[in-house]
């Protein structure tokens, strides 16, 4: 299969990479020519535009977006869908809110999928979990590509029509966020209680077997080996939020009780209140780089 990829960051390289490992074509195009010049060098064809990106595909366009969410899916859009038709696909692999999915669906020619992409650059290796919305037959012909890009064939699957997809993520990083605050919170009182505690052994000890073991929890041991057990420079200051606030306000609309999702998006609110120095938005601030590669605020 031949695969358009327009946004080459940290994730969109990944995407590149996974399908020319699988023995697919890609045609590269990003804003940024280092971007693309990186892209090429992996093997993937370089385009100038999105123009030119459409022009190098042959009939039946299959086109993976991953750019910022918002703004520059639009513009992409805007450039893409005089150029494309009923029998091409589009995928957007950002993390848009499911009604601008829902919204695009309607207004492109092509056959849109939405799809929540989760696994951070962690993913280069184990590739990621993809939740996608859209028509089932899109779908189909994108099978081989999202066996490439997940972890295999069942590191994704068709969550339901358009919006769906990005609904599904929406929630998980709704979840995300819980997750996070119930660590750092457990992690906090054991920095502060009465024991004088290491705690990458601590979460080196629970990671091996105990019920709490998890990905985000390999990332809290990742952390304390990397910046320490009191987390070195770390600011208490956590970035990010948009997400969380979408799945709490769905929460409000649907009349569903999510109380830990939004403490944890408010703790992450609260964060930003000058010095407030708590241990568990410091590890929820270290955490976004773990899984997400986002930057580390750090004490000046
Ligand atoms: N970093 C992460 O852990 C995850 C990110 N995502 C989502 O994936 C999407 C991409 O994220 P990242 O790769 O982390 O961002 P990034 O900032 O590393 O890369 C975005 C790329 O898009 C390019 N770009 C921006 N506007 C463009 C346009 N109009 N046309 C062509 N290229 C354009 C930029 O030059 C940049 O290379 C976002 O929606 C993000 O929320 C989803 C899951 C995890
Ligand atoms: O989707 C992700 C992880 O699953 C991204 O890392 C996202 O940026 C995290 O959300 P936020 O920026 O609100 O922390």
């Amino acid at each position: 299969m031949q695969l358009g990829v327009i946004g080459l960051g940290r994730m969109g390289q990944i995407v590149v990479n996974r399908v020319l490992d699988a023995g697919h074509d890609v045609v590269a195009f990003d804003l940024s020519a280092e971007a693309v010049a990186t892209a090429a060098d992996a093997g993937a064809e370089p385009a100038e535009s999105v123009e030119d990106l459409v022009e190098r595909l042959g009939d039946g366009k299959r086109i993976w977006l991953m750019v910022p969410a918002g703004d520059a899916v639009d513009a992409t859009l805007d450039e893409l869908n005089p150029l494309v038709g009923e029998k091409d696909v589009v995928v957007d692999g950002g993390n848009s809110h499911f009604e601008e999915s829902t919204r695009r669906a309607e207004s492109v020619d092509a056959a849109y999928l939405d799809c929540g992409t989760s696994g951070g650059p962690a993913g280069a290796e184990l590739g990621f979990s993809l939740m996608v919305g859209g028509p089932q037959w899109a779908y189909d012909e994108m099978t081989p590509v999202f066996d490439a890009v997940a972890t295999g064939p069942n590191g994704h699957d068709r969550m339901g029509p358009a919006g769906s997809g990005h609904y599904v993520k929406m929630v998980h990083n709704g979840v995300e966020y819980a997750l996070m605050q119930t660590y750092g919170e457990g992690f906090e009182l054991l920095a502060e209680g009465r024991y004088d505690l290491d705690l990458e052994a601590v979460a080196r000890t629970w990671n091996n077997g105990a019920v709490i073991r998890s990905w985000l929890l390999e990332l809290c041991e990742e952390a304390f080996r990397e910046e320490g057990t009191d987390l070195g420079d770390v600011a208490d200051h956590v970035a990010g939020g948009s997400t969380g606030t979408w799945t709490v306000q769905e929460a409000l609309e649907q009349e569903v009780p999510v109380p830990l999702i939004y403490q944890a998006l408010s703790e992450r609110f609260g964060s930003r209140a000058p010095e407030s120095g708590r241990f568990s938005r410091r590890l929820a601030n270290r955490l976004r780089y773990g899984f997400g590669r986002h930057e580390v605020a750090r004490e000046e």
